[in-house]
């Protein structure tokens, strides 16, 4: 059977994080990737490093390759979009992973009442094949093409098809969640070298301290809440700076940050 070739019409850091994670993993041949880009300096960078092919405008993007990702920022979309108009056809397969755009969105841009799309929200973690995605496909999209689309994004992690109504939830929990993981581990780091630590050393306590809690939490299988407290021992250290986290709202301020990019991401979607 041969590979279908797959086109990225963008190729900034999440297309960088999919090519990686599908190449590096050895899930898909670098040959069957192409990727458009309008900076020459990143093509070149992307194809010295993954050894993928560059492709120069959306009318070799679409004759080349099978499926089609559609990589860029939600704001530069519809004139992506434009470009692409006459080209793109009721037989192509478009995956987007912008945030907040909705399908309708691209039918009505295109003009295309039965466009096939489908509507993915990945994360960065797919650098190391870890990503959390979530699908959700337009009714033209087949069964057996959402499995095969669904199968790339599976090897470079999780995914979960889930309602369109889902997907700006998504985004604010987990598009846009490494990052607030990655201030949580930033703030342990700093918090042991305040306290004396070497740099190094606190960096890799936090780091296995995360992962190892995530582990813990996946084998174990219970809620969090009931970790937490076999962790607080009575009326020693856990507990103290429970009281802290609890009295600054610790668990709110998460809450109103994903609800914020939630919000953002229906925002980007507006009008469109
Ligand atoms: N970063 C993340 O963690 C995640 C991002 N996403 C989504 O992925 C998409 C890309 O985000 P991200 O990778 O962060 O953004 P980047 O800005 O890193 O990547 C976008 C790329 O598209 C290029 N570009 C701009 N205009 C065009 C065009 N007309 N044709 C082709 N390429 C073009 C940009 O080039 P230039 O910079 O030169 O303009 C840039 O290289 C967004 O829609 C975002 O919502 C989804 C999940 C997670
Ligand atoms: O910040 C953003 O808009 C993108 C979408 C999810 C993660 N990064």
């Amino acid at each position: 059977m041969t590979t279908e070739n797959i086109g990225f019409i963008g190729g900034g850091q999440m297309a960088e994080a999919l090519i990686k994670g599908l190449t590096q993993s050895g899930s898909y041949p670098a040959e069957n990737i192409y990727v458009l880009d309008p900076s020459p300096e990143r093509k070149d960078f992307l194809t010295a490093t993954y050894n993928i092919n560059t492709i120069e405008d959306c009318g070799a993007a679409f004759a080349t390759c099978q499926k089609i990702f559609l990589a860029v920022k939600p704001q530069v979309m519809s004139l992506v979009l434009q470009n692409c108009q006459g080209i793109i056809n009721e037989d192509h397969l478009l995956i987007t992973i912008a945030a907040g755009l909705p399908i309708s969105s691209y039918v009505k841009t295109l003009a295309l009442p039965r466009l096939k799309i489908i509507r993915v929200m990945p994360n960065t973690p797919a650098l190391v094949g870890q990503s959390a995605s979530a699908l959700t496909a337009s009714p033209y999209v087949s069964q057996e093409e959402l499995d095969k689309v669904q199968n790339i994004f599976n090897q470079i992690g999780t995914t979960t098809v889930l309602e369109e109504c889902h997907l700006d939830a998504v985004t604010g929990l987990s598009g846009s969640g490494p990052a607030y993981v990655f201030s949580f581990i930033e703030a342990l780091i700093d918090a042991g070298v305040a306290e004396g630590l070497n740099r190094q050393v606190s960096t890799n306590l936090a780091l296995q301290t995360v992962a190892g809690s995530v582990e813990l939490l996946r084998q174990n299988g219970e809620h969090p809440a009931v970790e937490r407290a076999r962790v607080s021992s009575p009326g020693g250290t856990t507990i103290a700076a429970s009281k802290i986290l609890e009295r600054s709202g610790f668990q709110a301020i998460i809450m109103d940050a994903v609800a914020a990019a939630t919000e953002k991401s229906k925002e980007l979607g507006k009008g469109k």
